[in-house]
């Protein structure tokens, strides 16, 4: 049911993931880049730190130059630690130990090499008094060693990055328009697709990614509410509904002939019965030669009392007397089914008209086939004009690939979609429940 739908759906959260990753990447090279171009403007601060003037400067404050003499490691040590023994290391961290030696006071220490390819270590390694521990030093000649081939710090820079995509109107312009496209090709009405992208521009642009959370959730998130808002239009919870209502409860089927009306009463006949109520049908579509005999085939199956007249007679007529029956019965819902197609919709209306009238039923319900899609859509605009539905049912919904008329009718209508036909048995329908369509629409395929 509706895979056409799950698919496009799917995609449009693969192409926003995608363009979102792109950006992502970008962004790490950007702070990597950055972070190298630092690190090349890093010697002018590493010679102003080492020299030996610095170190007389610093003297001045003696607990702290005391704290990291005591500390500091030998210059040979840390060329025994470290992975990289090089002559140049053992020369940098000297110069670091007599930048803390207030001791010495050695005006003619010589500046560090900055062009040695250790200046970079001293920019990773931090301030001198970070070299205080072997530990330290240790895990700094590590984090060096990682350092050369310059992943490590992409890595760093790139996760840094993650947490800080911002999906912007641009990011999204492709992908929205490819998702517009595809609604319209699965049937969904103009106004709602546009009220769907929307809502997830509004839900996506200048959202920041946390950390916890993928961009295919935040997308998911943005479909879900943006679906969720469309579909869910008029909803009312329909069983209560029936349960408070006065006995007998009367319910009037409208909708185009062929399109399940007739099958839709009868399962929910079936329907009711297993929620301990009791039903009586009437056929009110007087119009249609042969319209007695279909129903009757469904009211015999089920074991149900119909009331029928002869082709021609008032269909207001028909279902007063099935109300009539119903109360002398004790029978707690009467179905009643109406002729699809008048000359005019002024005749359909006329008809509808009456029925409430005469009978003044509790709920007018639209029946249309989901398959129909946009002329599906249309109809029930029409019929809701002409006679104000309560709610619809879209029948032969498992053999729709689209999806788009269970998605718009609420919306056109501001009337909720009720039922689903998912088959011809009389146990295939099933409640309209708008949270479990969107996950049905978003779920794995
Ligand atoms: N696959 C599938 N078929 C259905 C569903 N509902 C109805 N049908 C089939 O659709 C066909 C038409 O159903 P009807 O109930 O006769 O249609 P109708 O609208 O009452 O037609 P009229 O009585 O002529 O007004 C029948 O073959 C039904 O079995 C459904 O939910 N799924």
């Amino acid at each position: 049911m509706f895979d056409g739908l799950k698919k496009k759906l799917n995609r449009f959260r693969e192409d926003v993931e995608e363009t979102a990753e792109e950006k992502a990447e970008e962004a790490a090279e950007a702070e990597a880049e950055a972070e190298a171009a630092e690190t090349e403007a890093d010697p002018v601060e590493t010679e102003t730190v080492d020299t030996g003037a610095d170190a007389e400067t610093e003297a001045a404050d003696e607990s702290t130059a005391e704290d990291a003499v005591g500390d500091a490691p030998e210059p040979e040590a840390v060329s025994e630690d470290a992975d990289t023994d090089t002559a140049a290391e053992a020369e940098t961290v000297a110069a670091e130990t007599a930048d803390t030696e207030p001791a010495s006071d050695d005006d003619d220490a010589e500046p560090v090499d900055v062009d040695d390819a250790d200046s970079e270590y001293v920019y990773e390694g931090e301030r001198p008094e970070s070299l205080a521990s072997d530990a330290a030093k240790q895990a700094l000649a590590a984090e060096k060693k990682d350092d050369s081939s310059g992943s490590s710090r992409l890595k760093r820079a790139a996760s840094l990055a993650m947490g800080k995509v911002v999906i912007e109107e641009e990011d999204l312009e492709d992908p929205l328009w490819e998702l517009e496209m595809a609604l319209l090709q699965s049937d969904v009405e103009m106004q709602v697709a546009e009220e769907i992208l929307e809502t997830i521009r509004e839900k996506l642009i200048g959202e920041t990614r946390k950390q916890v959370q993928s961009t295919g959730q935040l997308v998911e998130e943005a479909l879900h509410d943006a679906l969720y808002d469309v579909i869910s239009v008029g909803q009312f919870d329909f069983d209560q509904r029936i349960a408070e209502a006065d006995k007998p409860v009367t319910l009037i089927f409208t909708g185009i002939n062929g399109v399940g009306k007739t099958t839709s009463i009868a399962k929910l006949a079936k329907y009711f019965e297993k929620q301990g109520y009791s039903t009586v049908l009437a056929n009110g579509d007087t119009y249609r030669a042969g319209a007695n005999e279909q129903i009757r085939e469904h009211a015999e199956a089920l074991d149900k009392k119909l009331i029928t007249h002869e082709q021609g007679g008032d269909p207001a007529a028909v279902i007063y007397d099935a109300v009539e029956y119903a109360d002398a019965h004790d029978i707690d819902i009467v179905l009643g089914d109406t002729a699809g197609r008048l000359h005019t919709s002024n005749d359909l209306m006329a008809q509808l008209e009456k029925i409430d009238r005469v009978v003044g039923p509790d709920l007018t319900i639209f029946v249309d086939e989901a398959v129909a899609g946009q002329d599906a859509v249309e109809r029930a605009r029409k019929f809701n004009d002409a006679a104000s539905i309560d709610g619809a049912i879209l029948t032969k919904a498992d053999a729709d690939s689209n999806g788009g008329a269970a998605i718009s009718i609420a919306y056109v209508t501001g009337k909720p979609i009720l039922f689903l036909g998912v088959g011809q048995g009389y146990d295939h329908i099933e409640r309209f429940d708008p949270e479990a369509m969107v996950e049905r629409l978003l779920g794995e395929e």
